[in-house]
């Protein structure tokens, strides 16, 4: 498949299930429209994405168009929506939020099959409970170069697991990707 991500850790996730990849990272304005929910908001990065990519192999790469594309989008959230943060101070904001209590992750996944003009987009939910990280702890972590390209300022598979009390949901969404879901709808796709 072709995954329209520069994400080392979607790579990862599906490269683990089997899948070969060619990466065409999708670089898109992820401006988003005001008053989106944070499920509508990762279907609609995930789909401008996956659409880039697409128009991208339609015009330049024609021989790739019988492959499908995929591509994503991750959120955290707790009453606002948080992206990746644009410096130490919004990270330290965004840890102190989810510090103590649950928060969600929500990833968008939109797949298109160039060829056929198939697609689908959906979202998961993973609800995740953090525990309470005191001042120095707060402060130890944003020393780390982890917060700063993750949504909600924290990698679960990092440094960060550490905080995790539990989550409700797939892991795999927390990460940035959910791989079975995808595997469904390529399945269904290819029927
Ligand atoms: C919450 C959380 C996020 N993240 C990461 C997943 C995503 O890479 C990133 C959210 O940013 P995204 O904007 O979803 O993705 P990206 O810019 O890294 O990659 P691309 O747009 O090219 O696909 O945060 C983790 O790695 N672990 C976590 O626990």
């Amino acid at each position: 498949m072709v995954l329209a991500s520069a994400s080392p850790r979607r790579k990862e996730l599906l490269e683990q299930a089997g899948y070969n990849l060619i990466i065409l990272p999708a670089d898109v304005d992820e401006t988003l429209p005001d008053g989106i929910s944070p499920e509508d908001a990762v279907k609609y990065l995930a789909n401008k994405k996956a659409e880039a990519c697409a128009k991208f192999i339609l015009k330049e790469k024609p021989e790739l168009s019988d492959l499908p594309i995929v591509a994503a989008d991750t959120v955290v959230y707790k009453d606002e929506i948080m992206g990746k943060p644009m410096d130490r101070q919004d990270a330290k904001r965004m840890i102190q939020t989810i510090s103590g209590t649950f928060h969600h992750v929500a990833t968008g996944v939109a797949i298109i099959l160039p060829a056929s003009g198939k697609k689908d987009v959906f979202c998961d939910v993973t609800k995740v409970y953090c525990k309470n990280l005191s001042d120095d702890d707060v402060e130890a972590y944003l020393d780390t170069d982890e917060p700063y390209d993750k949504a909600g300022a924290y990698a679960i598979q990092g440094i960060f697991g550490k905080y995790i009390e539990r989550f409700e949901g797939r892991y795999d969404t927390v990460v940035g990707l959910p791989v079975e879901p995808i595997t469904e709808v390529l399945n269904r796709f290819n029927k």
